[in-house]
């Protein structure tokens, strides 16, 4: 089994197994504000659980990532989801894997545009932020409050990230 693994766009559908995808879905909008604003409704629910849990908004701000990359690990959140949306339409890589008898199997690795936000079901495997090009803000959706919300999981040998830019290389 090669480890090098390949980049995919990021769709709602591609991605459902892990969780949605926060973009201006028609489909969700609404004309309000006497008809100066569209708001995109509920795109994603932030899932928070046990006692004292409370739902979050933070500001990230990535390094880029330098590729080729070395992927060893992954985690997860128990007792959270969690967002992540650009906020300077710049590309980023959105990396989850499906949960194999409590461990990550082979990740997939989704390439974001600028306009494109994620958030993580609760417990859904995924690589810690990945920013891509350029220093990169995020705004962030999770849970703060008691327990132990990460659980990490080390590959016996990493796999590798291809270099995603110029975005125009992935199929
Ligand atoms: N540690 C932290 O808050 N961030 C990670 O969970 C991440 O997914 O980037
Ligand atoms: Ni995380």
């Amino acid at each position: 089994m090669s480890h090098l693994l390949s980049i995919e766009p990021l769709t709602k559908e591609a991605f459902a197994p892990f969780g949605t995808v926060i973009e201006a879905d028609p489909a969700s909008m609404r004309i309000i504000n006497g008809g100066n604003t569209e708001r995109f409704h509920a795109l994603a629910e932030a899932d928070v659980v046990g006692a004292d849990a409370r739902v979050v908004i933070n500001l990230f701000r990535g390094e880029p990532r330098t590729f080729p990359y070395a992927l060893g690990m992954m985690e997860r959140h128990p007792l959270g989801s969690q967002s992540f949306s650009p906020l300077e339409d710049q590309p980023w890589l959105a990396v989850v894997a499906e949960d194999e008898g409590g461990r990550p199997g082979r990740p997939r690795v989704f390439l974001a545009s600028g306009r494109q936000g994620v958030n993580y079901g609760r417990n859904v495997w995924h690589h810690p932020l990945m920013a891509i090009g350029t220093v990169s803000n995020f705004l962030v959706v999770d849970r703060a409050g008691p327990g132990n919300n990460l659980e990490e999981f080390f590959y016996e040998a990493p796999f590798i990230i291809p270099d995603p830019l110029p975005t125009e290389n992935i199929r």
